[in-house]
């Protein structure tokens, strides 16, 4: 790394994360060790589930993003429990305070747990009793972002959209956002049109995956289509220059992933990740870890320094980088100063 950015000056930034799915913090142990407590079975034909070790090796050689989240929706099963939750974001909390991280958007999955039986309100009473802890511990500011499943029928995820104890969540303000995850190709944006414009109208904010496997024509429909706020990923928007222009014009904040990205195989390297074109272009983004547990235990602070070894970024450029994403981000414009001012500090400091 160039003398002047180093890891702890990438650590001392205050750091906002907005692209972390929490069932993608469950680490192999915690799987195991859930998986004994809550009599969970895993698949007995799959020798990954071997051991932990075996697990390990085999999240090292995902080839696709289905073949990631085929792991992913295996790993979820052992989530039963409010304390199951809370246990679960507590771990990413604890990992990413020693980061840096100052404030969190995180994404989860309702409909993944919601067809176990197992109730909204546990989810969200395990996340929110570790979120309350997160902020008294750390001083660490979160909100919660309800993720709809794109390769699921959309009625279905329309009804999930409307059970009266996920509106409840949006009215109190526990939920303050929807995304759409999983499966990108042949699951377009428009297919969720119906539940975005819903969304507007009760005042939700607005993200969804869109150019991490899918082209470029899928951020456009998710802008046009879905009025989001932000595009997760985005990285083939480098292959549009006019769409990126647009995106750089609007000011629409991407929540872009290089480990995830280099460990799924959409690109070979986190060289190949368009950070330079976004900068030069004016294009706003946030680095974040996606699923850490599952990308080789890779934190917030661990895609600053791939980031950092690929592109060498200045100072300054690392201040634009914090700069965008405490703007982009969702929480109120008093915690936005109050984060502003803590990376001003840091950068008069160091
Ligand atoms: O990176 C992702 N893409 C789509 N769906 C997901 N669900 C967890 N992580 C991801
Ligand atoms: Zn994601």
């Amino acid at each position: 790394m160039c003398q002047d950015v180093t890891r702890d000056f990438l650590r001392a930034l205050p750091k906002c994360e907005h692209h972390m799915h929490l069932e993608g913090a469950l680490t192999p142990a915690v799987l195991f060790k859930l998986a004994k407590e809550n009599n969970i079975s895993l698949p007995s034909d799959d020798p990954a589930f071997a051991s932990e070790a075996t697990l390990k090796q085999r999240y090292e050689q995902f080839n696709s993003l289905d073949d990631f989240l085929q792991y992913y929706y295996i790993g979820m099963t052992v989530l039963i429990t409010a304390s199951d939750f809370e246990a679960l974001a507590w771990d990413y909390f604890e990992h990413a305070a020693a980061d840096g991280l100052v404030h969190a958007e995180v994404f989860f999955d309702p409909q993944a747990h919601l067809s176990r039986n197992v109730s909204y309100e546990t989810i969200l009473q395990g996340f929110n009793a570790a979120r309350t802890r997160a902020q008294r511990e750390f001083g660490i500011s979160s909100e919660l972002i309800c993720c709809f499943l794109r390769h699921l029928p959309v009625p279905e995820c329309e009804a999930t959209f409307k059970l009266e104890e996920v509106q409840a969540s949006y009215k109190r303000g526990d939920v303050i956002a929807i995304g759409l995850d999983s499966s990108e190709n042949n699951f377009p944006p428009e297919l969720f049109k119906s539940i975005y414009a819903d969304a507007k109208s009760l005042g939700l904010r607005r993200t969804a995956h869109a150019g991490e496997e899918g082209p470029a024509k899928y951020v456009e429909d998710a802008l046009d289509l879905l009025e989001v706020e932000r595009i997760d990923h985005g990285i083939r928007l480098a292959e549009d220059p006019k769409l990126l222009e647009r995106v750089a014009k609007q000011g629409t904040l991407l929540t872009i992933c290089p480990i995830s990205n280099v460990l799924l195989q959409c690109l070979s390297g986190v060289a190949e990740v368009p950070i330079r074109k976004f900068l030069d272009a004016g294009v706003r983004f946030s680095i974040n870890s996606d699923d850490p547990a599952y990308f080789g235990n890779n934190y917030i602070l661990d895609n600053y320094v791939a980031v950092q070894e690929a592109f060498s970024l200045s100072r300054h450029e690392w201040r634009t980088v914090c700069e965008n994403s405490i703007r982009g981000s969702w929480c109120s414009e008093t915690r936005k100063e109050e984060m502003l001012a803590q990376l001003k500090t840091v950068l008069e400091q160091r």
